[in-house]
């Protein structure tokens, strides 16, 4: 923190230049940050008052709706930075504000003392910070600079701001146009020197957000001149389609090439601007998406490189040229020979599973809506675009919206589109809803259970009539869609309990199938081969597998966050084998994974990897499956029942896992028991021995 002295003698030299200029009306030509002087100057021009009270907003709640539709984008990427900004700055009493391109601040977040206290000189939501509405301040000051500007207690031109220090950034999109800004306030008596750099870093998360997120269906190139700039907010990103045409270059990348954003387009193709083939860096992307490589570019400087391949750029690569969709063709058994996921690849063994599974195979292509419930993280997006691949409407497209990731006054616009000039500033051309852009394929509703009560009857309108409305438009549109939804949550309870339309659950409702979770599932071997094998994005090295001990480890984990997590943890036990290692051992998985099964910590592993001595061993080679009543227990029950927990945990042992445990303890059954989780009987009965 700045000492005390120094900000006392900062204050008083600002207040002096406030009362020479108000006495001379000559705008001070020094002592103060240039920006700020340029900002007073524009405040003079425009006839503000220092001494005016504090305005009240001009602007009205409606006005707010509908700039935060207008800037739904920037809204929906900016919000995850600002709560994590807010997550560093927390208790030291200021707030996160965003602002569009105008200075309505569309969103904020802070301590709610000093909300409270930000609000009585209306720094909040649905006020505009321009600075004609207010004086000199940060947000507005940085839209007009375009740059980042920090506005301390008095160099605020209105009195009544006094109060405050700000610290803003603008945001820009790839093309250099201006979205808005990002603001972090305060008390004055508080300021911290590192404010301005953690609104500039909010800055750039956003803007990376956006690019990403604008670029999904193109290959991701990251680059900086230093390998370790790789992965870090310096690096800069190009998005380049199937056919190696840099079509985007953000802020990043354009300084570190010394491009403007009008030459972005002139940048051509990869090979005008690298040495070295695109179809080539793709293949090894493909199969080493970690990897780093080094390229020279035509320039002769030599950058690092990491490319991102997202699955909606493979499925396009189809038609990409044949070097490049050769390469990015890694096996993936979840998926069809065209690439995409579909029903019958989804099977893998488990009862549970395989019952929904043939449910959905025998209700696709028949306009029922089929509603997906299960935990998060269980493969319910998955299975609905399985559904969607497998049936009719495969070519045409899918259409996936999580309602509960849109603020509740934007699902409106986002789900039923607008037209041109429906509200001020819509965007002239208006924009089409997310239902009518399923149209001729399938809308996929994600956490439908949590999607606000009056947007529930709207949907419902449109399900009975097959037809949408767009804001501002005189007629409805029909529209062809399959629906499918999916919901973390037991539908039928939200009904109940009055936050779900009974009606609308009838309609959502045609085909209900239940995921199970991860936990009650008995095809955990195979989801891990699967997994390794590529369907995630990071495919492990050929001949890369679990060792049993680890298997029989993952089985008595309960995975709360189901595949997902599953996914998770294998990833990163992949980047932590040594190069040519090609067995997960205990030792690469997480602690809290290890501690739930009982084991010891990876620094006390060097066991695991000791070989099986045959000597020792017990007669083990006619393991016997497990008794039929047990297979066919209800996995679902299964996973709720903690007597039976043993038994889940025996369904993933192999042979190899029940062997290796009974040489390690030598020939202790009780001890190898213990060792894998499982009861001694289930061991001796796996073994063909009776007990
Ligand atoms: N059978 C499977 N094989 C391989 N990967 C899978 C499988 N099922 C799910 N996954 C992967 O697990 C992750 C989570 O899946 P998905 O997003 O479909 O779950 P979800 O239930 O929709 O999650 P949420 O409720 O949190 O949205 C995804 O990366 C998905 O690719």
């Amino acid at each position: 923190m700045v000492d005390n002295t120094v900000r006392a003698a900062q204050a008083a030299v600002v207040e002096s230049l406030r009362r020479q200029f108000s006495s001379s009306g000559q705008v001070p030509d020094a002592g103060l940050p240039i920006p700020v002087l340029r900002s007073w100057a524009r405040c003079q021009r425009l006839g503000l008052d220092m001494g005016e009270r504090v305005r009240p907003p001009s602007t009205t709640r409606g006005d707010l709706m509908v700039a935060r539709e207008r800037s739904a984008a920037l809204l929906a990427h900016a919000s995850g930075v600002m709560e994590h900004l807010h997550e560093q700055i927390r208790s030291s009493g200021s707030m996160v504000l965003l602002a569009d391109a105008s200075g309505m601040i569309l969103h904020g977040i802070g301590d709610p003392a000093f909300v409270d206290r930000a609000s009585r000189v209306v720094l909040q939501a649905g006020a505009n910070w321009s600075e004609c509405e207010r004086g000199t301040n940060a947000i507005g000051a940085s839209l007009i600079e375009r740059a980042p500007v920090e506005v301390l207690g008095a160099e605020h031109y209105l009195d009544c701001n006094g109060v405050l220090t700000c610290s803003a950034a603008p945001i820009f999109d790839w093309r250099g146009e201006l979205l808005g800004a990002l603001d972090i306030s305060g008390d004055h008596r508080s300021h911290q020197p590192h404010t301005l750099g953690l609104a500039r870093m909010g800055v750039r998360l956003v803007e990376r957000r956006l690019f990403e997120s604008e670029h999904a269906r193109h290959a991701l190139l990251s680059f900086h001149p230093r390998p370790e700039g790789v992965g870090c907010l310096q690096e800069g990103l190009l998005a380049i389609d199937p056919d190696g045409e840099i079509v985007a270059a953000d802020r990043q990348a354009r300084a570190l090439l010394g491009v403007d954003e009008r030459r972005v387009a002139g940048l051509g193709n990869f090979s005008n601007l690298f040495r070295g083939g695109f179809g080539t860096l793709i293949g090894r992307a493909a199969r080493d998406p970690a990897a780093l490589v080094e390229l020279e570019l035509r320039s002769g400087a030599r950058v690092h490189v990491r490319v991102r391949v997202s699955p909606a750029w493979q499925a396009g690569a189809q038609a990409a040229p044949a070097s490049a969709a050769r390469v990015v063709a890694t096996p993936d058994p979840s998926r069809s020979a065209r690439g995409r996921v579909t029903l019958e690849a989804l099977s893998t063994g488990d009862p549970a599973l395989q019952f929904a599974l043939d449910r959905c195979a025998r209700i696709v292509g028949r306009n029922i809506p089929i509603l997906i419930q299960g935990e998060s993280g269980s493969g319910k997006e998955l299975l609905a675009r399985a559904c969607h691949n497998s049936g009719p409407r495969a070519d045409g497209p899918f259409v996936a919206v999580n309602c509960a990731a849109i603020p509740e006054n934007l699902i409106e616009s986002e789900l039923f589109g607008y037209v041109g000039g429906a509200f001020t500033g819509a965007r002239k051309e208006g924009a089409v809803g997310r239902i009518q852009q399923a149209h001729g394929g399938t809308l996929f509703l994600d956490e439908i259970g949590d999607m606000p009560l009056a947007m529930q009857a709207r949907l419902l309108r449109v399900l009975q009539e097959r037809c949408v409305q767009p804001v501002g438009a005189g007629s409805a549109v029909p529209v062809d869609i399959a629906l499918l939804c999916a919901t973390h949550r037991q539908l039928g309870e939200q009904v109940k309990a009055g936050r779900f339309r009974e009606d609308l659950y009838y309609r959502v409702n045609g085909l209900s199938v239940q995921l199970p979770p991860l936990r009650a599932r008995s095809d955990l071997q195979r989801i891990v081969r699967r997994l390794l094998d590529g369907s995630s994005h990071h495919p492990a090295p050929t001949g890369v597998e679990a060792a049993p001990e680890t298997m029989a480890i993952l089985a008595a984990y309960p995975w709360p966050g189901n595949i997902r997590q599953l996914q998770n943890v294998l990833e990163v036990a992949l980047a932590l084998l040594d190069e040519g290692e090609t067995r997960i051992l205990p030792l690469h998985l997480p602690e809290e994974v290890l501690q739930a099964a009982g084991e010891a910590s990876p620094y006390s592993t060097a066991s695991h990897s000791v070989p099986p001595r045959s000597g020792s061993l017990h007669s083990v080679s006619s393991l016997s499956p497990l008794p039929l009543s047990e297979r066919e227990a209800r996995p679902a029950r299964l996973a709720d029942d903690p007597d039976l927990l043993p038994l889940r945990r025996a369904r993933a042992l192999d042979d190899d896992a029940i062997r290796a445990a009974i040489a390690r303890f030598d020939g202790n059954l009780s001890a190898a028991a213990r060792h894998l989780g499982v009861a001694r009987n289930t061991l001796y009965r796996r073994m063909g021995r009776p007990f």
